[in-house]
């Protein structure tokens, strides 16, 4: 997602590494990496212009500290990249933000009313969905109006989404589109519904039938909150068609579509500037679920490479059942966990979408998401070798000598070595997990390994200091896990021995510096300790000495 973006940001990073100073000639071809990218990425020639000078007259006029004072006092050393990161960190956010992700709608009970509009094919109808699919889950009870009369199969598409939700939809043949949203309101209030969401026809450029056709629907209804749904693909087409919009209609904000896939992200980056109008939501794929609130600051860290804490807490809240994540957690640390729980864990993992767009928010991998390459198809064969085997086996996979291996082979149409693989791989992870039980410090943290639920205190978590105790022991549990993160199979690019994860003590200090993670706990007391047991250690060996 949005790899023409982060591109350009990452080459100024590595432009940066190990500079200490910020010189305005560094600044400079910085920003010329990060000015073709954006360029690339097809934002607003102005917008680019302006963000650009932003950051120039911050980096140069900034005196580079070597230390700072993080928020918990203790005094950090900072490089020209951090310094240089996180104003761009901040104008970035500045230039999509603040949030606003309100629908302004009424007190539940009373009645209040959407509309959508966009361009054909821009994701409305399924955007209606799944904006319907949230105020339900918020204890709303919206109505769906088909206000695209001119497309049947809009119409039907509306319907169809409606029968899956459970939501009423209203449409009447004949009835032009500004009855028809009035109509609505009524069928609305006798049905006891209290959210219209009024789903508008859509053109393929903005011509001044539709143009007037939704002046009259707003004037008919006069609904609470008007959203434009823009294709993110489509790119600066996509940012005059909002300025447009929102001048015939005066807009309440954006929902951006289709940012799952290779969008180039100009749109996200210039719609709010070009406007003033918040962007609300992000679609971010085409099921009912896939429906994102709009956080500049998480998107902001995707760009940068910081991952997106609050987001990846976002989805595992969806999917993941606190008690049993819990109870899985204690299974797994415990070693005790069975080919079951394993297989169970992919599912979930699997639920909240493609692994690269998952992993991507992670801080943990940061950069390395480029290189990541999560292969989807290991899950589907570990699911059929796993659904091959019998309920015992799946308990005690020991027990699979080489005839069940034989006969998994046969019922999986999987090759033997691959089912004796798995098994070792399983093997391995149980193991690596029980001895991370007996003593899981930090990582007993980590989602997965203890309390999915409680993913929000990842926010308020020292990864560097986990990690950084011993990188090695990660390398272990990802060859264990078959080369990913929580048994998801990928290949890691060529780790090498010793290897620390991005997320090691220079990037947690500088994501300390942004304010993703707390300040190190610990630290004056972990020295302190060390001292006491060297000087131990030298009474000690002075005594023995003297015995001798
Ligand atoms: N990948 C992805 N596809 C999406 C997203 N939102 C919508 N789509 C797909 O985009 C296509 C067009 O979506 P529609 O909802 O039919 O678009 P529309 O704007 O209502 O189109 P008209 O009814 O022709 O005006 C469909 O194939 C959707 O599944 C999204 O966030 N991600």
């Amino acid at each position: 997602m949005l790899e023409t973006v982060t591109k350009g940001f990452r080459a100024a990073k590595n432009r940066l590494a190990g500079k200490s100073e910020l010189t305005p000639d560094l600044v400079d071809e910085s920003l010329r990496d990060i000015r073709v990218s954006l360029l690339e990425a097809d934002v607003a020639f102005d917008v680019v212009k302006k963000f650009v000078a932003r950051v120039r007259e911050k980096a140069v006029g900034e005196v580079v500290q070597t230390t700072v004072t993080d928020a918990g006092g203790q005094k950090r050393r900072v490089s020209a990249m951090d310094h240089f990161i996180k104003i761009c960190h901040d104008e970035l956010q500045a230039l999509m933000g603040p949030v606003d992700t309100s629908l302004n709608l009424k007190p539940k009970g009373q009645l209040s009313g959407i509309m959508m509009v966009g361009l054909q094919g821009s994701g409305k109808t399924t955007t209606t969905g799944k904006l319907a699919s949230r105020l339900l889950q918020e204890g709303r009870k919206p109505l769906l109006v088909a206000a695209d009369i001119y497309r049947p199969a809009a119409v039907d598409q509306l319907k169809v989404l409606g029968e899956r939700l459970k939501v009423p939809v209203y449409f009447e043949p004949g009835v032009q589109p500004p009855e028809l949203a009035k109509r609505g309101y009524a069928a609305a209030r006798e049905q006891k519904c209290d959210v219209v969401l009024i789903d508008t026809a859509g053109r393929l450029a903005i011509d001044e039938t539709l143009m007037a056709e939704l002046e009259a629907i707003k004037s008919n209804v006069q609904p609470d909150t008007i959203l434009l749904v823009c294709d993110a693909m489509i790119g600066q087409d996509s940012v005059r068609t909002a300025a447009e919009f929102d001048r015939r209609l005066t807009l309440d904000g954006f929902i951006l579509t289709k940012l799952d896939g290779d969008a180039r992200g100009g749109a996200a980056l210039s719609i709010k500037e070009v406007t003033g109008k918040p962007i609300k939501f992000l679609g971010m794929g085409e099921s009912m679920d896939k429906l994102e609130e709009f956080r500049p600051e998480g998107l902001a860290g995707r760009i940068l490479g910081f991952g997106d804490i609050v987001g990846l807490m976002k989805d595992f809240e969806k999917v993941v059942d606190e008690k049993k994540a819990e109870d899985d957690a204690r299974k797994l640390l415990s070693g005790q966990f069975s080919m079951k729980d394993f297989v169970e864990q992919i599912r979930m993992v699997r639920r909240m979408g493609p692994l690269k767009d998952l992993l991507e928010k992670f801080p943990l991998f940061g950069d390395l998401t480029e290189h990541l390459n999560p292969d989807e198809k290991e899950l589907t064969k570990i699911e059929a070798m796993y659904d091959s085997m019998t309920a015992k086996e799946r308990l005690r996979p020991d027990l699979i000598n080489a005839s069940r291996i034989n006969r998994i082979s046969k019922g999986s149409g999987r090759k033997p070595e691959e089912v004796r693989e798995l098994l070792q791989k399983f093997g391995m992870m149980q193991q690596v997990m029980g001895s991370i039980g007996q003593n899981p410090g930090l990582l007993g943290r980590i989602p997965g390994f203890k309390q999915l639920g409680q993913l929000g205190q990842m926010k308020n978590m020292d990864l560097g200091s986990m990690f950084g105790k011993d990188p090695k022991m990660l390398e272990k549990a990802m060859a264990g896990m078959g080369g990913g993160m929580g048994g998801m199979p990928m290949q890691l690019p060529q780790i090498a021995p010793g290897y620390t994860p991005p997320m090691g003590q220079a990037a947690m200090a500088k994501a300390r510096l942004m304010g993703y993670a707390p300040p190190a706990v610990g630290k004056p007391d972990d020295r302190d300790a060390i001292k006491e047991r060297r000087k131990k250690e030298k009474e000690n060996k002075k005594k023995n000495r003297k015995k001798k």
